[in-house]
């Protein structure tokens, strides 16, 4: 275990990035992505794969295979995290998680509640009921969230094991649009911030955990590259870049140049 883990809910993970399993061309490339991106928490829209099935190329049976939802072992290096993608309502995501609950895979769970199907924005009022009744219930959630300090702060009471605030539209891969509403969420979270949804390409992730990000969610910025393999690895290093580029802290900016070479001392 790394020594600068991400911790959620008491529970230390030694990657920072957290990876989706959706939009890969097959579940052999999914699985070849998953581990060139060295990610231990791995997300799957419940609503999207049949729980049930677990025959062999299936989703289920890789994650069967490789996945844990509690305490690992066997050689299970992933941990699951369930989502609630393509839900529109608290009570609709609320019930999707307890029958996967009742299935064994829903003990960490992202809860995603969408506000409509162009924006896939999160429904802040439904996000905040639903994550209401689920941290009642004893599950720990991470939420998919607006990035609005406000809705982070309220989240965080309530009791969230982190915020997940987007850095843009699901799908998008527009990168950070709003650094700064990021910067103010950091300031005052006592719950790890992960930024979840809109990174493009490496350099969106290295600078969320520049910012100051504890960790990064995506799917379509790997799922959907040209070399999925290749990019998950990108990932993994931006991920790891950025995050050491934090500890070790930015030099001042400065408005003029400050030569390199000191013109004291110079031999005439
Ligand atoms: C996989 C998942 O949970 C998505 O809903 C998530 O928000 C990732 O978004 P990107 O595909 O933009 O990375």
């Amino acid at each position: 275990m790394s020594l600068d883990s991400l911790t959620i809910a008491g529970k230390s993970y030694s990657s920072r990035l957290i990876v989706g399993t959706g939009k890969y061309k097959s579940v052999e490339e999914t699985e070849r992505a998953i581990d060139a991106s060295g990610a231990e928490i791995i997300t799957v829209a419940l609503r999207r794969v049949d729980l049930s099935d677990k025959s062999g190329g299936s989703l289920m049976s890789l994650l069967t295979r490789r996945a844990h939802v509690g305490t690992a072992g066997e050689g299970k290096r992933w941990t699951l995290l369930p989502n609630t993608a393509g839900c529109y309502t608290a009570d609709e995501a609320v019930r999707t998680l307890r029958l996967a609950r009742e299935l064994g895979v829903a003990e960490l769970v992202k809860l995603e509640v969408i506000g409509d199907p162009k924006t896939l924005y999160p429904d802040n009022e439904q996000t905040l009921e639903a994550a209401k009744i689920l941290v009642k219930e004893g599950f720990t959630v991470l939420p998919y969230c607006i990035d609005d300090p406000i809705v982070c702060k309220k989240l965080e009471d309530i009791g969230c094991a982190a915020v997940m605030p987007l850095a843009a539209p699901i799908g998008s891969g527009l990168g950070i649009r709003n650094p700064h509403n990021l910067s103010i969420i950091l300031e005052h979270a006592k719950v790890p911030v992960i930024v979840d949804a809109g990174v493009g390409t490496a350099s969106d992730a290295a600078i969320a955990m520049e910012l100051g990000c504890d960790g990064v969610l995506m799917n379509t910025a790997i799922a959907h590259a040209k070399e999925p393999v290749l990019m998950a690895e990108a990932m993994k290093e931006a991920v790891q870049a950025g995050r050491k580029a934090r500890l070790a802290g930015r030099m001042p900016r400065s408005r003029y140049a400050n030569a390199s070479s000191p013109l004291g001392g110079l031999i005439e």
